[in-house]
């Protein structure tokens, strides 16, 4: 049977394993999604405490949520029981050195790509370190997110994480690390691929001479209901695009062009160099 139910609904918050206070460091945009998903769940404002640097995005996020957004990390952040590492990459290893001292009693998550939690434990000094990979669809509570934990997070911790990704979307724990590479590769990233199909779905669709916003319509009901469709039948998405295929038909015609020029094959080889990336990220900046 299909399934015909809606999208997948986050579980209701458990005070029993709510964190008291979470202090995000870095205020960009995957922080933003999970404040926006943490204070829609009921999380207080006033126990979410942000170091951003960025006066604007500091101010934004003061205005959006009602947090508190401090420049550098101070004294305030030893109240966080959870602390959410979203910086770059690049940037993780100083913001961690400079807030070590204040968060040696926290449980940590970092949505950083690539950062593996060996290097995370070791500059904050602390086993109690998560991974987790989600993507941009978390600002509507449609996101998808790879959790990973080090051996001594125990299971209320990985509770705990559940509930505050749970108003994102969908979780789903790996237990080899190295997977998160994968996860990132394919639903963290995967939000452009799609954004980049429509692009192109647009653009055609102008070009056969329909306006934008009706191209713009039509390219985004387009891939959200087939994306719909293909989660809740059964059959494979092979099948689903056998019965768009009619035989001599408009369709046929298309994927015969998408054959030919190897995209399929060309779109497996994006997602392998987004996860070589990831591994990348890890090695150069890591320990
Ligand atoms: N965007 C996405 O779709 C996804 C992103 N991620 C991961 O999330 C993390 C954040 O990405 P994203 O939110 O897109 O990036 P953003 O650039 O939007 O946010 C990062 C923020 O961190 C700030 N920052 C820089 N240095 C520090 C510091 N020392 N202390 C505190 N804050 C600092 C940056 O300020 P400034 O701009 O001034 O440098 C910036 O505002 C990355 O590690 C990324 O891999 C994971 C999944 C999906
Ligand atoms: O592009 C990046 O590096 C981040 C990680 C996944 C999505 N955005």
């Amino acid at each position: 049977m299909p399934d015909t139910s809606s999208a997948p609904v986050p579980a209701a918050p458990n005070p029993a394993t709510a964190p008291n206070a979470i202090a995000f460091i870095g205020g960009g945009n995957m922080a933003s999604a999970l404040i926006g998903g943490l204070i829609a769940q009921g999380f207080a404002p006033e126990r979410i405490e942000v170091v951003e640097p960025f006066e604007a995005a500091r101010d934004a996020l003061q205005a959006q949520f009602g947090v508190t957004a401090q420049a550098l990390p101070g004294p305030q952040l030893r109240s966080a029981d959870l602390v959410v590492w979203a910086v770059k990459p690049q940037v993780f290893r100083e913001a961690a050195l400079q807030a070590r001292p204040l968060t040696s009693a926290a449980l940590h998550l970092s949505v950083a790509a690539g950062i593996r939690s060996s290097s995370i434990a070791q500059w904050l000094g602390s086993e109690r370190v998560v991974r987790a990979m989600p993507n941009t669809p978390a600002l509507i509570g449609r996101g998808i997110s790879g959790l990973f934990a080090r051996q001594a997070v125990d299971s209320a911790e990985r509770q705990r994480i559940e509930q505050v990704m749970a108003p994102t979307g969908e979780t789903l724990w790996v237990e080899q690390e190295h997977d998160l590479d994968a996860v990132t590769a394919l639903s963290g990233s995967g939000p452009a691929y799609v954004f980049y199909l429509l692009e192109a779905m647009t653009r055609a669709g102008v070009g056969m001479g329909l306006s934008q916003a009706q191209a713009h319509r039509l390219a985004v009901a387009t891939v959200g209901g087939a994306a719909e469709l293909a989660r809740r039948s059964d059959d494979p998405p092979e099948v689903l695009r056998q019965r768009v295929t009619s035989k001599g038909g408009t369709t046929h015609a298309a994927i015969e062009v998408l054959e030919r020029a190897g995209v399929a094959g060309h779109f497996v080889h994006a997602i392998e160099a987004a996860q070589h990336r990831a591994r990348e990220l890890g090695d150069e900046f890591g320990t």
